[in-house]
């Protein structure tokens, strides 16, 4: 059983099919990163999995039952609706009691939010980042196995993003399993163990960050080019080898560095740079979700 498992998940509002047949596996333990341009259809799709909209068609089962409210499924969507005048506390508190969950909880999750020391002050008076980590201590509560985040770096500046990127991981680390959604490649890139990535209410893929990005290439800078190239063409095969200004991208491990370099050197050929080198999830993403 997954924690999460939609099957041709669909939301239409009157014309518009805001979320498009979705199918997404979610698996226990993961830091799952939810990720597309705005409007793709990601809170949709996260409002569907916590039942508080009804799809239009598909299924969604999380922790193997139908969605609803689960007391071991902690949510943060669209900000909390948290009281200005009350510190960081009592509103934890209010929500504990309504919650039947015990006063000693909240101390708990302050803690592991990283403010137990500001649970005093109003919470009117908090950064935008401590009141997301107000709102996902609030997701913590119940001391969830499932957690869903839309969004919790929004508006966040950097050091506010790095809080609750490390939050994230140290909830992720302790074993649970949360479900971020996100249009900021970085955050996700730093963070997931899978993406799902959606566009236009259509999931493109989902894979593992690395295989997103296609795993490490070979950059090779070597003269002349046009021998190193052909050499290389001839080793690799020709849809291996490209050739980048004055270097050549090679579709190949980077364990193969030192059987490239003394192939080219046996072929007469100058090798003056041999690194590996990245995509950036970036790139990646941009190929996938351009509309043309
Ligand atoms: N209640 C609604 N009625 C009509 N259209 C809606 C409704 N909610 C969302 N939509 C539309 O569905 C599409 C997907 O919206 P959604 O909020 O799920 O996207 P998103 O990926 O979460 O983007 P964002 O990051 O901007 O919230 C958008 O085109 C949006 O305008």
């Amino acid at each position: 059983m997954f924690p999460v498992e939609t099957h041709e998940l669909t939301k239409r509002y009157g014309g518009h099919l805001a979320v498009d047949r979705v199918s997404l596996t979610v698996k226990s333990g993961e830091i799952y990163g939810f990720l597309g341009p705005n409007g793709a259809g990601k809170t949709t799709t996260l409002r569907m999995l916590l039942g508080l909209i009804r799809p239009t068609s598909g299924t969604v089962r999380m922790l193997g039952r139908e969605p609803g409210r689960l007391a071991e499924i902690g949510a943060l969507i669209e900000g909390p609706a948290f009281y200005p005048y009350l510190s960081g506390r009592e509103n934890l508190r209010v929500l504990a009691r309504y919650a039947g969950v015990p006063a000693r909880r909240v101390e708990i999750v302050l803690e592991m939010v990283d403010l137990a020391e500001r649970g005093k002050d109003r919470y009117g008076t908090y950064s935008l980042g401590m009141k997301q980590r107000l709102g996902v201590a609030a997701a913590l509560l119940k001391d969830p196995r499932l957690l869903i985040l839309d969004e919790p770096t929004n508006g966040l500046d950097p050091a506010g993003m790095a809080d609750m990127r490390a939050l994230i991981r140290r909830l992720g680390a302790a074993g649970s399993t949360v479900v971020i959604s996100s249009h900021l490649l970085g955050e996700v890139q730093q963070i997931c163990d899978r993406v799902g990535v959606i566009s236009q209410g259509r999931l493109i893929t989902e894979s593992t960050v690395a295989d997103l990005r296609g795993g490490a290439r070979l950059r090779v800078v070597a003269d002349p080019i046009d021998a190193a190239a052909a050499r290389a063409r001839a080793l690799l095969g020709d849809d291996r080898v490209r050739v980048d200004g004055a270097g050549l991208d090679l579709d190949v491990s980077h364990d193969r560095a030192a059987w490239i370099n003394a192939e080219f050197v046996g072929a007469g050929i100058a090798v003056s740079e041999l690194g590996v080198r990245e995509r950036e999830l970036e790139d990646v993403f941009l190929e996938m979700t351009h509309v043309g």
